[in-house]
């Protein structure tokens, strides 16, 4: 039986982000990855996903200036566009692959199975290692109603070498939102079947607002509390039927109802270690499952974290450090900040307004601040003027959270997380000089 210092199961952001540097102190690791090196994030998620937008928010920033700056409008050929998404996101497994090698870690192709607690088998041999970590991730939820066999995922969303005319997506989370916003800036007549009675929970509810607005100004039609129940070929495409209504046919289908746990394909019942009831494996604060010497890392984990990339990152990370020896206290997670691809982006970190206050104090005592598109002449260049930045202070006077909507707001709540993580006072703050003209001074200038 060959035998590591540490055995990971899967290659997602929740693996190669420590496994990396645990190769590069020293320990013998071994990287087991039944698909693409990279995981979801690398092969058929984010990266994929903000290829595919990116041309139409330039178009849509165009499109603002139209009459103002520029003078013809830019279209985006979807089959063009695949294509270098293709070329360039089909490059990933192997790059990813071979950074791993580059930096000493040992790599398998294959599907890897738990055999005991101290055993993991591949291609018929046999793993062990002191530390095997899960970072297993996750695969597409699928509906189980009637004709699901004619469902699609984003994964397939992603691959479309053609843009359907009528598409559908079920599920009103941050895939079906921003796949609905890909497929509506290509052209396609789309259609949201959301079961709450908003879009994105969670998110700062005056930008959701803003962000739906943004996309039923493309046609994107939002069908509230429905459910699908059941789908139908007919002669002139899929009918899906709901708890309210038959539905009018479409062409293409995708089933965005969240993201189920790859745990049960790993024989976990050959070990003791314990999931909850939902599938997602049970961690304690040093994401050490209830068997010592097996841990779990990412989405595939019961942690009370957004299952977004830098989370899977940073728990990899913190793994590498107590492997090594540089630590040993539980994790203490970051303010998490989140974004929601669409145009505009909506992104947010730490405490939101509670009610409908935009200026003032809030129910909770804390001071809420504004900073309108007017603030910022990048934004009235590109004639942006539904963004705006909103700011959450607490009692003492320091930044606990800030969302934003806009062109960049990604970047700007990026900007604005230092603040707050870091608790800075004014005296602090003013210790920073950004370079200028740029988009951290003009927002910074503000807090
Ligand atoms: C469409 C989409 C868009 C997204 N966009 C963003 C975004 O913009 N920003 C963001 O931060 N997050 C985004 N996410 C979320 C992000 O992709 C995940 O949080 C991240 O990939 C989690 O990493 P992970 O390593 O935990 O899991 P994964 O990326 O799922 O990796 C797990 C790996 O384990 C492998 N594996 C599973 N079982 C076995 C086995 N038995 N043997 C060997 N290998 C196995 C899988 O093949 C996979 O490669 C998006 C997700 C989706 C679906
Ligand atoms: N920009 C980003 O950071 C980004 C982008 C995409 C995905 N992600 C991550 O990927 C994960 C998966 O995203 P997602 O949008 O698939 O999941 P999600 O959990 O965010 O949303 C799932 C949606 O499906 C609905 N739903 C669930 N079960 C249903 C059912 N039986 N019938 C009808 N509707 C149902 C829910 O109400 C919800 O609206 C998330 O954890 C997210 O953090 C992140």
């Amino acid at each position: 039986m060959e035998k590591y210092d540490v055995l990971f199961i899967g290659a997602g952001q929740a693996a190669w982000n420590g496994a990396i540097p645990m190769a590069q102190k020293g320990l013998r690791v071994l990287v087991i990855e039944k698909d693409k090196f990279g995981g979801v994030c690398s092969n058929r998620g984010c990266n994929a996903k903000i290829l595919l937008d990116r041309p139409f928010l330039l178009k849509h920033i165009t499109d603002q200036m139209q009459g103002r700056v520029f003078e013809n409008q830019l279209t985006v050929n979807w089959a063009d566009l695949m294509a270098v998404k293709q070329q360039v996101i089909g490059a990933q497994d192997a790059n990813n692959r071979n950074k791993l090698i580059r930096n000493g870690v040992t790599v398998i192709r294959g599907e890897a199975k738990f055999i005991d607690n101290q055993t993991v088998q591949v291609h018929d041999t046999d793993y062990t290692a002191d530390k095997i970590v899960i970072a297993a991730g996750t695969r597409p939820h699928q509906l189980t109603i009637v004709g699901n066999e004619y469902l699609h995922f984003s994964d397939d969303f992603l691959d479309l070498p053609e843009m359907p005319t009528r598409l559908t997506l079920i599920g009103g989370g941050l895939v079906a939102t921003e796949l609905a916003s890909i497929s509506a800036e290509a052209g396609a007549k789309v259609t949201m079947i959301v079961r709450d009675a908003q879009l994105l929970k969670g998110f700062y509810e005056k930008y959701v607002t803003t962000v739906t607005a943004a996309l039923q100004a493309l046609g994107v039609e939002i069908l509230y509390q429905t459910t699908p129940s059941k789908i139908d070929q007919t002669d002139d495409g899929l009918v899906i039927t709901t708890n309210n209504q038959q539905l009018s046919p479409v062409d293409y289908i995708v089933d965005a109802t969240g993201r189920t746990s790859n745990a049960d394909q790993l024989g976990l019942e050959n070990t003791d270690v314990i999931c909850d009831e939902n599938g997602w494996v049970k961690v304690n604060a040093y994401l050490q499952t209830n068997v010592p010497q097996i841990y779990a890392t990412g989405d595939v984990t019961n942690h009370q974290q957004p299952d977004i990339t830098p989370v899977a990152a940073f728990e990899s990370k913190y793994l590498g450090h107590v492997f090594t020896h540089e630590i040993d206290t539980p994790i203490v997670y970051p303010i998490v900040p989140r974004v929601v691809f669409t145009i505009p982006r909506l992104a947010q970190f730490g405490v939101m307004p509670v009610g409908t206050i935009s200026d003032g104090v809030d129910e909770n005592g804390h001071t809420i601040k504004q900073l309108p598109s007017q603030n910022d002449w990048f934004k009235l260049i590109q004639n942006e003027t539904a963004s705006e930045i909103t700011l959450v202070y607490d009692q003492a006077g320091y930044l606990i959270g800030a969302a934003a909507v806009g062109y960049a707001a990604e970047d700007e709540i990026n900007g604005l997380l230092p603040y707050a993580q870091l608790k800075m006072d004014r005296q602090a703050m003013d210790q920073f000089v950004w370079l200028f003209p740029t988009l951290q001074y003009m927002t910074s200038r503000n807090v």
